[in-house]
């Protein structure tokens, strides 16, 4: 009980894959374990939590925070949120997929400043791609405070919430589509007659590669593409299969069809009773 009286600067409602990245990264990034709190309701995850982070405060019930990190599923978003009240705190960053500012920010009250964020499991790794977008009431220091959290995993840019369902459908959703490929890719290099573990390696360097070419040097994908494209080549075969089984428009539709789904996670009507 003692534990639920001391304030944090941050407490984390969710310690799965996300909430365990951010608070890496904010330990990583210099933030004090005493600062910040996991509020974990399964008791296995909270006890590896505590393992992983010493220090860190972890429980199974609401503590005092000056900020809140929603990290649950879409679908628990309803339940978390109405902790925030017994949290005492003045902004929230809900990191849910879909669940609009409009949903979140009902029921909190005029002091609470909402901020919806959109990661990306990089985070991990302190590499991840994510985008904010400002509630209604959220200033110019709330979202400098998303941004810090955020931050500390990875890179963050600005967007209005309306670009957020295209946002979590692009980097959110991003390392589920490059595993496909990974996958796809490694198989056919076995296919092709490579040791399974050379494939691996191949592939896995190729992205490395291709990362460093297409984001550290800045270049156009069209240039990259047409410098490997011999005339008459192995390449330009191998491309001609792929567009001609549409990957280009599998992706357009994929992306589509997620951006949808954002939307319609967002149209659910989940209640929120808070501060
Ligand atoms: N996994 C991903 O690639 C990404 C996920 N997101 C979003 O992040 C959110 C979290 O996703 P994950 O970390 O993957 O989920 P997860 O399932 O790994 O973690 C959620 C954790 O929250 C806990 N939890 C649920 N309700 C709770 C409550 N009322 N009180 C305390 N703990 C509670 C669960 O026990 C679980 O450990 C989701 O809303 C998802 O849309 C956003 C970007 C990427
Ligand atoms: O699939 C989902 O709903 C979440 C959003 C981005 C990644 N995972």
């Amino acid at each position: 009980m003692t534990k639920q009286m001391a304030r944090h600067r941050l407490a984390l409602i969710g310690g799965g894959n996300m909430g365990s990245a951010l608070v890496g990264g904010l330990l990583a990034a210099g933030w004090k374990p005493a600062d910040i709190a996991v509020v974990e309701r399964l008791p296995g995850r909270a006890a590896q939590l505590g393992g992983l982070f010493p220090g860190v405060t972890v429980s199974g019930e609401m503590v005092r925070a000056d900020g809140v990190v929603i990290a649950v599923k879409p679908y628990d978003v309803a339940a978390a949120a109405n902790l925030v009240a017994a949290a005492g705190a003045t902004r929230v960053l809900s990191i849910a997929a879909g669940i609009s500012l409009a949903t979140l920010s009902t029921g909190f009250g005029d002091g609470v400043a909402v901020v919806r964020g959109m990661p990306n499991t990089a985070a991990l790794v302190g590499k991840g791609a994510a985008a904010i977008a400002a509630g209604p009431s959220s200033t110019e220091a709330d979202l400098v405070w998303a941004e810090e959290i955020l931050g500390a995993v990875g890179t963050v840019t600005r967007v209005t919430e309306a670009q957020l369902d295209a946002v979590t459908v692009l980097s959110g959703s991003g390392p589920a589509y490059l595993s496909l490929v990974t996958e796809a890719l490694i198989d056919a290099g076995v296919l092709a007659g490579l040791p399974r573990g050379v494939s691996e390696a191949m592939v896995g360097q190729v992205f490395i590669g291709y990362a460093a070419l297409f984001v550290e040097s800045g270049r156009d994908p069209v240039a990259l593409r047409a410098e490997v494209t011999s005339p008459g080549g192995v390449t330009a075969a191998a491309l001609r299969v792929l567009e001609g089984h549409g990957l280009r428009s599998a992706f357009l539709e994929a992306v589509m069809a997620g951006t949808e789904r954002s939307r319609e996670l967002g149209q659910t009507g989940v209640e929120v009773r808070g501060a």
